[in-house]
């Protein structure tokens, strides 16, 4: 385990920032932390750190305790390395010697420096660009540079705060790609924040979704998005409806589901209980093809998603407008004969 933080709480004022937060990163995991702008993300990676004390709780890097009750070790005895959003690169250096100060600061040899720099250039391939300014830069080689810095410190822990919300989409997922290849070379343990949901799921071994301060589930990407483990991550994670069903029969980890008078059966937590419950229907569990095509639908909005239209549809008895994805345009009014043949029982 690099990373464990165990209910760590950190307060503004009146404001719990951080509300007992406790989360077990894997050495060599590639571990995001999701959630909206305010959650406590940045306020999480600067506890982590150093550059935030904590109110209450512990935590430890690479089985050190590094704060908790009386401790606080300050950020340079921590071993991390930290890309911010805005870089933080010097302007008046070229990329070559602001990859190497951290190097130079820790009086590394001089042909230790040289040898490391080149080769942490290599690794984001930059080399070209050695001898440039910041400021001869495009966003994207910047921000290669603030990786190789990283890099070239040899952080085997490695915390990133929205390193590509400055980039345009097409940087942002070629960054991405260089990013998850950065990861693998290094070897380290990266904790990176983001609040864009796609990036996350693109990047992590694993996510922790975080609400008002506290982490509401930490899971793979698969896990938040099948079985998150109620409402708001259900809500949070992709495009879903909640409907409400009536478990009829429960076997291990399946359940029969009776949703507007139709049976079907879907995956459910182990300690589902026989009664009502709400079910997360998702797009791709709905069919409007098919022989048992028997749940009537009322089209209720139509939007035009690129290569499909997405249906919100009226299900007889439910208070949510079932999500469907149609290959053809449909107009509110008309009839659609749908089946279901997934999705999730929220957990109780
Ligand atoms: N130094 C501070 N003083 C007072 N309140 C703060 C301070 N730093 C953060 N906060 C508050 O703590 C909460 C969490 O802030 P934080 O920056 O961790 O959120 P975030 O999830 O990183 O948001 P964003 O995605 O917008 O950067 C917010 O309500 C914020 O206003």
């Amino acid at each position: 385990m690099t990373m464990r933080l165990s209910s760590v709480r950190k307060t503004f004022g009146s404001h719990a920032a951080l509300d007992d937060v406790s989360l077990e990163i894997d050495t060599g995991d590639f571990f995001v932390v999701l959630g909206p702008s305010g959650c406590g993300k940045s306020t999480l990676l600067r506890a982590i750190a150093g550059l935030e004390p904590i109110d209450s709780g512990d935590i430890h890097l690479a089985g050190t305790q590094v704060a908790g009750k009386g401790l606080h070790q300050p950020p340079e005895a921590r071993n991390v390395g930290v890309v911010f959003q805005s870089y933080a690169l010097w302007p008046h250096m070229s990329v070559r010697q602001n990859v190497a100060f951290p190097l130079e600061t820790a009086k590394r040899a001089g042909t230790y420096v040289t040898a490391r720099t080149n080769n942490c250039l290599e690794t984001v391939e930059l080399t070209p660009f050695a001898d440039r300014k910041p400021a001869d830069l495009s966003g994207g080689q910047r921000q290669r540079v603030a990786l190789a810095r990283c890099l070239a410190q040899g952080a085997k822990t490695v915390l990133m705060d929205e390193p590509l919300a400055n980039l345009d989409p097409h940087l942002r997922s070629a960054m991405e790609a260089e990013l998850a290849e950065f990861h693998k070379k290094s070897g380290s343990t990266t904790l990176f924040i983001t609040h864009d949901q796609r990036e996350a799921m693109a990047l992590a071994d694993k996510v922790a979704l975080m609400w008002d301060g506290k982490v509401l589930q930490a899971d793979t990407p698969e896990g938040l998005y099948d079985r998150p483990v109620n409402e708001r991550v259900a809500g949070f994670i992709g495009r879903s409806t909640i409907l409400s069903g009536e478990i009829l029969a429960v076997r291990g980890e399946r359940a029969l589901v009776s949703l507007a008078g139709h049976a079907v059966e879907i995956p459910c937590p182990q300690d589902t209980e026989i009664g009502m419950a709400r079910i997360i229907v998702r797009p791709e569990h709905v069919r409007t093809t098919g022989e048992d095509r028997d749940l009537e639908t009322v089209v209720d909005r139509v939007t035009y998603r690129g290569g499909f239209w997405e249906a919100n549809v009226r299900l007889d008895g439910q208070e949510q407008a079932v999500l469907v994805n149609i290959p053809h345009k449909a107009a509110a009014g008309d009839s659609l004969a749908i089946s279901i043949d997934g999705g999730w029982v929220l957990p109780a």
